[in-house]
């Protein structure tokens, strides 16, 4: 496994806490040298919870993990010194300095870099002097990630890296991470950024309910969903006056108003059709906009979709997801299938679960 293949691994893995509810579900995935891995998924779906495990914090209540070739847990002498980890909350003395952080933290590593290096890395140099509970809470992200790679980590676990991080330090933090990438380094990390995942990982999985309900590339992932066409109609015309659209590919559409929004499964084919039948019609089709699927609408699905049809609590056993699709339960409403005219636009405008500030219980 240590040979360029899979650095970490996880093989239908179940996490149980007490009381019995299971929060990871038979869950797998691998992540190979060099990958940078993303997990996705709304607030409480396990996330932290297989992450905690593959960081050896917790042994699973059934099925495998391997970080390096060996069971976390039960290697951790083997596995600890090759891995930096950065919790969701850091938890340092807040009376100590930045500098002084590092330098406890460095006493405790082997092969630690230097102080200065470390805190270059992060974007920390000027700040070495401040105590920690002085500092903002991204330069409190910033610390956490300059101690998880103090030790020139092979393998790196990194829980929201970015969340309380400006714009600039976002990116600041995905160059840092492209080029530890670029380097060998392993990099497994949770978000609830769909614009993160997109920009910094080549590989992915969105978990729902313990489950995984999709996997693999992001390009694999979205594939199969139904590009969007919506554009505004002209007083006087209504949707039966445009060309049959089932011909021209249309698998779906919504009405609200005067907006209509169409889902194709070939966009350029509904999109020619339509624009012959504006030039044709002499119609100004308002507000018109043609996208292809988005992470952002996958997630959503999944998590709306399974949400609305979970029961949310059987452990009905492991269900891996194939990769670059999804579960059943995400699956795209059939051809044709159209909510009742005047309901309510697509859900392009809604929010996404905000992230989780505080800690962990
Ligand atoms: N110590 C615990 N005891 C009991 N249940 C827990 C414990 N820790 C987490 N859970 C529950 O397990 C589920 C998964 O939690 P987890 O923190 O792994 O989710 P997550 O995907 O990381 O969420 P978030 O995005 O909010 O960080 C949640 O329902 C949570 O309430």
């Amino acid at each position: 496994m240590d040979n360029g293949e899979s650095v970490i691994e996880a093989a239908g893995v179940w996490r149980r806490y007490s009381g019995g509810f299971a929060a990871v579900r038979g869950v797998s995935f691998s992540v190979r040298r060099g990958e940078i891995f993303a997990l996705l998924g709304t607030n409480g779906a396990g996330k932290t919870s297989t992450v905690e495990l593959l960081e050896g914090l917790a042994r699973p209540a059934e099925g495998a993990v391997r970080v390096l070739g060996h069971d976390p847990f039960d290697r951790r002498d083997l596995v600890r010194p090759r891995t930096g980890v950065m919790l969701q909350e850091g938890g340092f003395p807040s009376e100590l300095t930045v500098a002084e952080t590092i330098r406890m933290w460095a006493g405790c590593t082997s092969g630690a870099r230097p102080e200065g290096e470390a805190l270059e890395l992060v974007g920390l140099a000027g700040r070495r002097r401040v105590r920690v509970k002085q500092l903002s809470g991204g330069e409190r992200r910033r610390l956490d990630l300059a101690l998880a790679l103090l030790g020139r980590p092979e393998v790196l676990f990194l829980d929201e890296p970015t969340t309380g991080l400006d714009a600039e330090g976002r990116r600041d933090t995905w160059a840092l991470v492209r080029a530890l990438r670029d380097s060998g380094t392993t990099t497994l990390l949770t978000t609830h950024y769909l614009e993160e995942a997109e920009e910094l990982a080549d590989r992915l999985a969105i978990l729902h309910e313990g489950r995984v309900a999709a996997t693999g590339r992001v390009a694999e992932v979205v594939a199969g969903h139904p590009s969007r066409i919506s554009f505004q109609l002209p007083e006087g015309y209504f949707l039966g006056d445009l060309p049959p659209l089932a011909p021209l590919g249309v698998t779906g559409h919504e009405i609200s108003g005067r907006r209509v929004l169409l889902r194709t499964g070939d966009l350029q084919r509904t999109a020619t059709g339509l624009l012959l039948w504006a030039r044709e019609a002499r119609v100004e089709l308002a507000a018109l906009d043609a996208r292809t699927a988005s992470l952002e609408e996958v997630f959503l699905r999944i998590a709306t979709g399974a949400a609305a049809g979970s029961p949310g609590g059987a452990d009905t056993g492991e269900q891996p997801a194939r990769e670059g699709a999804l579960s059943p339960a995400a699956a795209v409403p059939g051809a044709g299938t159209a909510p009742p005219a005047g309901a309510a636009p697509p859900g392009d405008a809604a929010a996404l679960p905000g992230a989780r500030g505080g800690g962990r219980a």
